[in-house]
């Protein structure tokens, strides 16, 4: 953990990995828009670049992330963007307590289908799923063709929280998924003294942080 850090992130089993309340977090978003990528460098911290190779199916990473000293333990869920796997991943939806809903800053379509995916969601997720939109490929900036204050416009009708991420350099990567614990772990019990938790207060504060003192 790093103690200039409000908070961090371990991954792999620690020896009391499995006495944690597990919460289940899925990527979700158009097939080619970084759900695996940005998995990976959450978990390995790295981004392998070259060709893409479509993920088939669904399968999960566990990761434990340190919440005010606590350990919050996420099952994370890499779902395939492409059409023909949609029936597999509804099915997914329904015990999800967090999705990470994601699109490409550099393809509009992405950006533009992120309506039907909310959609989706309303229909197969529980109603209370904590949900964040991520506008993800920001290190692409001489390709980006949908504006920073776009994806902040349609998360805002929405009520969500919303950040761009970039799953090359790793930018925001961990703030996506630490803002995501420590709801969970609010929701799952606090204290009657504990100041309330709102996650895109939170997600704001945060990257008014990054951007003043170079946090990220
Ligand atoms: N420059 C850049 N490239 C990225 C980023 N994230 C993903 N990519 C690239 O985009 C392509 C698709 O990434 P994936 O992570 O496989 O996309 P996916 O959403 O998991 O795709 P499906 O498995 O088909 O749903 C790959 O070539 C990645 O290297 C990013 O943040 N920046």
């Amino acid at each position: 953990m790093d103690p200039q850090r409000p908070d961090s992130y371990q991954g792999g089993a620690g020896p009391d990995f499995n006495d944690h309340v597990l919460h289940k977090t899925i990527l979700v978003g158009d097939s080619g828009v970084g759900k695996t990528s940005l998995l990976v460098q959450f978990d390995q911290g790295k981004f392998i670049p070259g060709s893409f190779s479509a993920t088939v199916g669904i399968g999960f990473t566990n990761k434990v992330v340190i919440v005010d000293g606590v350990r919050v333990k996420l099952q994370i869920w890499d779902t395939a963007g492409q059409e023909r796997f949609r029936s597999v991943t509804h099915a997914y939806y329904r015990d999800a307590q967090a999705l990470l809903l994601l699109y490409d800053i550099t393809n509009k379509s992405s950006f533009d289908n992120i309506r039907a995916w909310l959609t989706e969601i309303h229909e197969y997720a529980q109603r209370d799923v904590v949900i964040m939109l991520l506008g993800n490929k920001a290190d692409m900036s001489s390709e980006r063709v949908i504006r920073s204050e776009d994806g902040e416009t349609l998360a805002r009708e929405y009520g969500v929280p919303f950040l761009e991420t970039s799953a090359k350099t790793g930018m925001n990567v961990e703030l996506a998924f630490l803002a995501i614990a420590k709801e969970l772990k609010y929701r799952a019990g606090h204290q009657a003294d504990e100041p309330s938790f709102q996650i895109r207060d939170y997600v704001e504060s945060q990257k008014k942080r990054s951007s003043c003192c170079s946090f990220m």
